[in-house]
């Protein structure tokens, strides 16, 4: 079995710059982690990229032969991953241990999990594959200054949770650039009626109905917990991996090797 996290998250919310920090973090652990990107567009890399789809398709060849645009033609190279899921990816897979641990530094473009099918059959192959997947969506801390921001980030957020069907973790990213930090408990633990007014407050009155839906969205179903992520601290990363690594069971099956071993039985 083989363990997997997905990052995910809006264009510049950080996605790359967690993945080299946390193969420092396990690097100095000594923990066994690779990063695979999975941004044809990406050309420059603060890890070391363990497998990389530009070795399948190269988004500067796809724009120029078939006159695609930036956005357009990153499509199109992610529907060639789609179509060579059995064959590429099934190969690169193969280079892995059985428990190794895997990071997908996944592009920032929102169709990607809101609704083209690709993510989401990759996800499929990772699992037939035997690997525990969980979405780790990150949100850049911008999104915390004002409550209508707020809400988008966790739309965009909770579109991602039913299109991939995932365990999910949200993050929010560059806590280093948040000044006041009392706002933030209000935004990672929101009440319903404080939200509701505060939209209000900034929004036209004929929205009245649907931000009272909206707030009792995100509140009733408690689905859009942030987990601030402040990469100069390494307990920050620490605890992040942590909940993450919960979530896809990883270091269970340690946890019974230890305790299958009991010190005090006579044998
Ligand atoms: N202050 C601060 N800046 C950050 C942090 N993480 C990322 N950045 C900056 O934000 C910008 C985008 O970071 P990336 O890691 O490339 O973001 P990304 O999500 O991979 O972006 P795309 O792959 O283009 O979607 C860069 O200029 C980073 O230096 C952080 O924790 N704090
Ligand atoms: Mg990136």
């Amino acid at each position: 079995m083989g363990y997997a996290q997905l990052v995910i998250g809006p264009a510049g919310s950080g996605k790359s710059t967690y993945c080299s920090s946390l193969y420092q973090h396990c690097e100095a652990l000594r923990r066994r982690i690779h990063i695979v990107n999975l941004d044809p567009a990406a050309e420059h890399f603060d890890y070391p990229v363990s497998t990389d789809i530009r070795e399948l398709i190269s988004l500067d060849d796809v724009m120029e032969e078939l006159g695609l645009g930036p956005n357009g033609g990153l499509m199109y190279c992610m529907e060639h991953l789609e179509d060579n899921l059995d064959d590429w990816l099934a190969e690169e897979l193969e280079n892995y241990l059985d428990d190794d641990y895997l990071v997908f530094d996944c592009p920032g473009q929102i169709e990607l999990f809101t609704h083209v099918p690709v993510l989401r059959n990759f996800i499929e192959h990772l699992k037939r594959k035997s690997f525990n997947v969980c979405a780790v969506y990150l949100l850049d801390s911008q999104f915390i200054t004002d409550v209508t921001k707020y809400i988008s980030g966790c739309m965009s957020s909770l579109s991602a949770m039913v299109q991939l069907e995932l365990p999910h973790v949200n993050i929010l990213s560059k806590m280093d650039l948040v000044k006041n930090k009392k706002d933030l408990d209000y935004y990672l633990e929101p009440e319903a009626r404080v939200l509701l007014s505060e939209l209000n407050q900034h929004m036209a009155p004929q929205y009245g109905k649907l931000n009272k839906a909206l707030a009792e969205l995100v509140d009733e179903f408690s689905m859009v917990n942030f987990v601030p992520l402040d990469l100069r601290k390494e307990k920050s990363i620490q605890y992040v991996l942590s909940m993450i690594d919960n979530c896809i069971q990883y270091g269970e099956d340690a946890d019974v090797k230890i305790r299958d071993f009991d010190p005090d039985a006579d044998d």
